[in-house]
């Protein structure tokens, strides 16, 4: 069965990635990107829809786990009566092919061990044909071969492929599993000892680069690595998870596939980056995004595949039972045909942003930026379905409409700062126009609180975001009773919810959901610019304890029962966990907001 969903921590290669529980176990994986089909789904499901496990015979859970130093090079150690044995995970950087190589390394004693490899191509649906091939085993079923390389004897166990043997101290046992398109010849295997030294030093070079030299820097820099690993080198695309269909609600079905590349949250990643040094990053990132939204404005998508693909349809794989029984499991998105205003600041900020930093602007990115703002000066009036993608009626969510007030300001300030040319006054008409409609439909004046939607009741975390953009001053009283009615009225035991779901039915779906982790960083963030820093520094620490025994943060967390829910690691958190720790640390934010304040005198 699997575990719980903090129990799992992340190899991958910047193309795809596993998850490996703390029982040694790989879960989930697909291969070869991201957004392929897992080969092992038992996350989804239990053993049987695919994975890898590599533990003492004894089996359990690991004595201790911990990454070495700042790479994604996993160590798990099982402490036994017959001694101690350390299994290192990795994936070293992709050469022609994709490989996951499992080290077993004896440190004390004799420890016996065992390997379960159970194949299951197409998230679990399929079950290869296994073959020996001189040394390796070959698992090859439709367009996918899987090999495996190892000098331990296999042998067949109910369509499972099982090693038994023994590691001694001082020993050293690579396993090597390696993805080939089924139509190629088999693949070189790598040699395990030289790409555990290629893949530390990928990682320790990439870190090399990071600038950050603020507080809690051990954290910040796992969130900064863990971002990287959900960057899809071959484009630049940045995905929200590495996951599908972690439930937001215990039995669902609140399940999404989030390996895909939502503007929104890369952009959120793009400043994590930016203010850390990752400058390199931040461009293939503003190229990724030319590519994709090339085209007419008004065609733009809230989100696209890795490559830039548009259509990603959502359908359910009804043989999988789903997290905990959490059905369905999806896969594809139906919010990319959403319409989502806030997308269109969210770009505008993000080509800002890269403008404001040592990124060089191109005409392509202004000519684009001028585009949007057509579409969006004729569009910004209409109903939504938000940032939070709500499958209910659309509304006039106020977030949405202080982004688009976000987008135009950004671009009358690329033309009264960087002096680009463009409409400057007839952007500024539009963007007082937004502003003054938000104020008064989107604020109630009795609970002294901006609201979800124009007239609702309800409360949105969204909300606390508007401070950051520029919107209006943090010392702003509306800005104060906004933070203090979603500290009031939308926590739980603390921690954010987005909205209440239970409220107008605004989303569509039955049931509520988890504490969301993004939230909260910015509820850490809103409450530092207001000035109440004490609190918003307890408030992190308390988020910083909620990361797992790896350092790694699910979307959301559910104070009941204490555990991580929803599609994991996720960038959004782990997002917030960073510009929240710079935030704190009083280091430099090249935000827009910054900008905002530096030329209004604001703040
Ligand atoms: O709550 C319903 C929606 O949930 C997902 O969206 C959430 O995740 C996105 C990726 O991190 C994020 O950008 C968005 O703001 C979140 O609400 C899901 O992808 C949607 O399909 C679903 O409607």
């Amino acid at each position: 069965m699997p575990g719980r969903i903090e129990d799992y921590a992340v190899i991958g290669d910047l193309q795809t990635a596993a998850l490996v529980g703390r029982d040694g176990s790989i879960d989930w994986l697909c291969l070869p990107r991201f957004d392929s089909p897992a080969c092992f789904a038992a996350l989804l499901h239990d053993d049987s829809a695919g994975h890898w496990r590599m533990a003492p015979v004894a089996g359990g859970p690991a004595t201790r786990r911990r990454y070495q130093d700042d790479t994604l090079i996993l160590e798990t150690e099982w402490d036994t009566p017959d001694g101690t044995v350390r299994v290192i995970d990795y994936m070293p950087p992709r050469g022609k092919a994709a490989d996951v190589v499992r080290m077993v390394e004896g440190l004390s004693g004799a420890v016996p061990m065992r390997m379960d490899l159970t194949l299951r191509f197409d998230y679990g649906k399929v079950v290869p044909w296994v073959r020996r091939t001189g040394p390796d085993l070959g698992a090859i079923a439709g367009p996918d071969a899987v090999w495996l390389r190892t000098d331990i004897d296999l042998h067949g166990e109910n369509r499972t492929t099982v090693a038994e043997f023994t590691v001694r101290a001082g020993e050293r046992i690579p396993f090597v599993l390696t993805y080939q398109l089924s139509h190629l010849p088999r693949p070189q295997p790598v040699d395990a000892e030289r790409a555990l030294a290629d893949t530390e030093r990928f990682w320790r070079d990439w870190i090399g680069r990071c600038d950050y030299d603020g507080r809690w820097p051990d954290a910040v820099r796992r969130s900064l690595l863990t971002l990287k690993a959900l960057t899809y080198a071959p484009t630049g695309g940045i995905l929200a998870a590495a996951t599908t269909s972690l439930p937001e609600q215990w039995g669902g079905p609140r399940n999404w596939d989030y390996r895909y590349c939502w503007l929104r949250d890369a952009t959120f990643t793009l400043q994590a980056l930016l203010g850390t040094g990752y400058v390199a990053e931040a461009k293939a990132w503003r190229e990724w995004l030319l590519r994709a939204v090339a085209g007419d404005p008004a065609d733009l998508q809230i989100m696209y595949g890795l490559d830039g693909t548009r259509r990603l349809p959502e359908y359910e794989l009804d043989w999988l039972r789903g997290y905990e029984g959490a059905s369905p499991v999806r896969v594809g998105n139906g919010a990319a045909d959403q319409l989502q205003l806030d997308v269109w600041g969210e770009v505008l900020e993000s080509l800002h942003l890269a403008r404001e930093s040592s990124i060089t602007a191109t005409d392509t990115a202004w000519d684009l930026q001028r585009a949007l703002l057509e579409h969006l000066e004729g569009n910004w009036r209409l109903p939504d379905n938000s940032l939070w993608e709500v499958r209910g009626p659309r509304r006039h969510f106020v977030h949405s409409k202080v982004l688009a007030w976000t987008g135009f300001d950004c671009a009358i300030r690329a033309v009264e700062q960087h002096g680009l040319a463009g409409s400057a006054d007839r952007w500024r008409a539009v963007r007082d126009e937004i502003h003054a409609e938000v104020c008064a439909k989107g604020f109630d004046t009795d609970r002294n609180t901006f609201t979800q939607s124009y007239g609702s009741r309800g409360l949105d975390a969204a909300t606390l975001l508007i401070p950051r953009v520029g919107f209006l001053p943090a010392s702003d009283p509306r800005v104060i009773g906004t933070v203090d009615a979603v500290r009031n009225e939308l926590c739980e035991d603390g921690f954010v919810l987005r909205y209440r779901p239970e409220t107008e039915g605004v989303d569509g779906l039955p049931g509520t959901e988890g504490a969301f982790l993004a939230c909260t960083f910015w509820l850490v963030d809103a409450l530092d610019a207001i000035g109440r820093r004490t609190e918003a520094e307890q408030l992190f620490e308390r988020l910083l304890d909620l990361r797992n025994d790896v350092g790694l943060l699910a979307e959301e967390y559910d104070p009941a029962t204490g555990r991580h829910m929803g599609n994991t690691p996720q960038a959004f958190s782990m997002v917030g966990l960073v510009n929240s720790a710079r935030q704190l640390s009083g280091t430099t934010t090249r935000t827009s907001a910054d900008a905002t304040q530096q030329h209004t005198g604001r703040r």
